[in-house]
């Protein structure tokens, strides 16, 4: 089996990043919103804090792979594959790609090398990179050269997000934003075509079914317990078909799946980005959800296809507790009891750790306050620097695809 992950704290053993490439540098300062980034990070220096990530990952015994590997991997040597992802890529590229389907499909296309075209794919093209010429006579006068005929998938790098392993199977994802959604077509080619994946991997969400869900809101609690956050980004229709066919899954051992009600906006955007796991009994969690929060638990109906929900009215420690089989669970405040502190720590992904063995996490070295209060209470703090990529708000989970940990 090449995915294997039925708790957030087993020891990491595989992982997959992406090193952030040129769609760094194809940011402009009109497009950010629409982008998802609040500033344009500083290429060089992401991809030495990227480096950084991945050395200390490796040092930990963790096998780094990299999705721009995995997707050249799958390509190579099958032309009709790779003809077939170019044109789909165009395809889903919008509409002045189709525009310019031709003449980007010639461009792509000949580019030889696997991994320089999953790259160019990843950076965008621009208007003047065509040969073209004549086509949009009135458009190429109103925005000249800048205009990219192929968007920029800046997000890249949070690979948390396009699928996300439950259990030894995946879901992969329909991204909430347009932005996002050529993401999960390397996921695709990769889970379905790779030698090492295609074949023997569940899917518990597709792609093209019609409602958001992100991994960063899919957090494995234990091999039974699955923890799904409905936010900005997950829709709780995504959240029943995602039951539905884990439940229809004789092989998978999740019998239930919790949904965190958090509040909608982007400061919270993931679930992961207010509330992981550290240890068997410990999770960093933003003091701002913790009032208003609605737990619902879901189970198998009497009946196949149907669900079970009710909603839970005790306290998120207690419910983590009842659910992981412990008396006790702590809970550790992003930022401690001051607010600015706990605000802005959040805000740059204080919550957002990436657990790597139980007690053990890897996170940003600019939240100094939340990570002094992860040792104060015996957790083993591994930082990373983080003045660039914490731009595109993401943590060190955010980044991180785990494919293998340990059981527990
Ligand atoms: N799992 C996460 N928290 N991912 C963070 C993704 C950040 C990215 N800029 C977005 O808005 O989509």
């Amino acid at each position: 089996m090449p995915i294997h992950v039925k708790s957030e704290i087993g020891t990491l053993k595989r992982v997959m990043l992406h090193r952030p490439g040129q769609e760094l540098e194809h940011l402009v300062p009109g497009e950010l919103e629409r982008l998802l980034f609040d500033d344009i990070p500083y290429l060089r220096a992401a991809r030495q804090e990227h480096d950084v990530f991945a050395g200390i990952l490796r040092e930990q015994g963790v096998e780094v792979v990299y999705l721009e590997d995995l997707m050249a991997g799958t390509l190579k040597g099958r032309p009709q594959l790779r003809e077939r992802f170019i044109r789909q890529f165009i395809e889903e590229g919008g509409n002045i790609a189709q525009k310019f389907k031709d003449q980007l499909f010639r461009l792509l296309d000949g580019i030889e090398d696997e991994r320089e075209l999953v790259q160019k794919t990843m950076a965008g093209v621009r208007m003047n990179e065509l040969k073209a010429g004549g086509h949009s006579p009135l458009a190429d006068r109103v925005r000249p050269d800048s205009r990219f005929i192929l968007d920029p998938i800046p997000n890249l790098y949070f690979t948390r997000d396009p699928f996300a392993s439950i259990g030894c199977g995946v879901s992969l994802n329909y991204m909430y934003s347009r932005t996002r959604r050529r993401e999960t077509i390397y996921g695709s080619y990769i889970l379905e075509e790779h030698p090492d994946f295609a074949g023997s991997t569940p899917f518990y969400y597709r792609r093209d079914y019609p409602f958001s869900i992100e991994g960063g809101d899919i957090l494995n609690l234990s091999r039974r317990v699955l923890a799904v956050g409905i936010s900005q980004r997950t829709t709780p229709e995504a959240i029943e078909l995602l039951a539905q066919n884990i439940f229809g899954d004789d092989t998978a051992e999740i019998e239930t799946i919790l949904a965190f009600d958090i509040p909608s906006i982007r400061a919270y955007m993931h679930l992961d980005t207010v509330m992981t796991q550290i240890d068997y009994d410990k999770f960093t969690v933003h003091p701002g959800i913790l009032g208003s929060l609605r737990v619902y638990e879901i189970c198998r109906g009497d009946h196949r296809d149907t669900l079970n929900v009710t909603e839970l009215d005790s306290s998120l420690p207690v419910i983590l507790g009842t659910h992981l089989g412990l008396d006790q669970v702590t809970m550790i405040r992003c930022g401690g009891k001051d607010r600015v502190a706990s605000e802005r720590e959040q805000w740059n992904d204080g919550s957002n750790t990436l657990c790597i063995a139980p007690g053990k996490v890897v996170v940003y070295d600019r939240n100094y306050i939340t990570n002094g209060i992860l040792r104060e209470n015996g957790v083993e703090v591994l930082e990373m620097p983080s003045s660039e990529l914490s731009r595109g708000r993401g943590g060190p989970r955010c980044m991180s695809m785990p494919l293998w940990r340990e059981d527990v």
